[in-house]
């Protein structure tokens, strides 16, 4: 009965999110800027809260921290500087780095509100540590014009796999990150549904590699990604993999 009201009432949300863009379409047929819920996924990724209830910001977990290493500040450093060129402006420049909070639902216009009513306690698998560079450290930068995304990504200690290295689940978690961030990008909200990865060689703990993810086809909701992780000087690959993501409606996520 309790669960039901509470189903009921953060529907009732999410239709008065959806109220805020009453241009929203279900799919979205082609590649751009998925504007959908009131997720404002452009102008450089910044979020503008237009909920009520909603006075600060997210934390965003994007930005460096004391546990990036000097690899990670330089690779950082070097994109952010992509960032900044072509035209003169910011909002010109073919790349922009994404924020990354510690839930998807603060991505979305009053979802600091809507994550504190549906299940309030969970946190994105990727940033749920305490523990600064104990676990995923990255940071995505986008190109939207060539459509791909790269990520610097630092292993910390507690993602071992083999010993000295990273777990084999990390890597897939954090390719699937990757890769769903730039479906998101490309068509709103999505879903994992297949991820082939070929382990090619490990990477060690507490190194820094790049995970390239790239729009291989894009076919009304299905998208497919094809993924690389290489050692941060690109020399070396780590792993490659594909992923078909599917765009669905946001019923799919509430069980409407
Ligand atoms: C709510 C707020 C969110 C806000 C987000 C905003 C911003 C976020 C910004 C950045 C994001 C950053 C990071 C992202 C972080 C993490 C990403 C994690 C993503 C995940 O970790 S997500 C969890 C794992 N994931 C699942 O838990 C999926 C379980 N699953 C299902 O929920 C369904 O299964 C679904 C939806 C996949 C499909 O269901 P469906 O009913 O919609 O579609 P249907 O089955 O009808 O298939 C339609 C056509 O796709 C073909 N097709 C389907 N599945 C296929 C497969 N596996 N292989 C080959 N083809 C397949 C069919 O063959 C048919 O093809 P055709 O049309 O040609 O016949």
């Amino acid at each position: 009965m309790f669960r039901r009201a509470v189903t009921a009432l953060c529907y009732t949300a999410a239709r008065a999110l959806l109220a805020l863009r009453p241009h929203v379409h279900r799919h979205l047929p082609s590649v751009r800027t998925a504007p959908l819920l009131g997720f404002n996924l452009d102008s450089r990724w910044s979020v503008t809260m237009t909920w009520p209830f909603s006075s600060f910001q997210p934390h965003d977990y994007s930005l460096p921290n004391p546990s990036w290493s000097p690899e990670m500040m330089r690779l950082y450093d070097h994109y952010n500087s992509l960032c900044e060129q072509e035209g003169g402006g910011k909002s010109k420049a073919p790349w922009v780095r994404m924020p990354s909070y510690n839930r998807l639902l603060k991505y979305a216009k009053g979802g600091q509100c809507l994550s504190k009513m549906v299940q309030a306690k969970a946190r994105l698998f990727t940033r749920n540590m305490k523990e600064e560079g104990a676990s995923f450290e990255y940071v995505v930068f986008l190109n939207k014009q060539e459509k791909m995304c790269t990520c610097i990504f630092q292993a910390g200690h507690l993602l071992e796999g083999p010993p000295g290295y990273v777990h084999g689940g990390a890597i897939a978690t954090i390719i699937d990150t990757v890769a769903g961030a730039l479906t998101t990008y490309l068509g709103g909200l999505v879903m994992t549904a297949n991820l082939t990865i070929n382990y090619r060689s490990p990477i060690p703990l507490g190194s820094v590699v790049l995970v390239h993810s790239l729009l291989e086809k894009m076919e009304e909701r299905k998208i497919l990604i094809f993924c690389q992780v290489t050692s941060s000087d690109g020399s070396k690959l780590h792993t490659e993999a594909t992923g078909l993501f599917l765009s669905i409606s946001l019923g799919h996520l509430i069980g409407g």
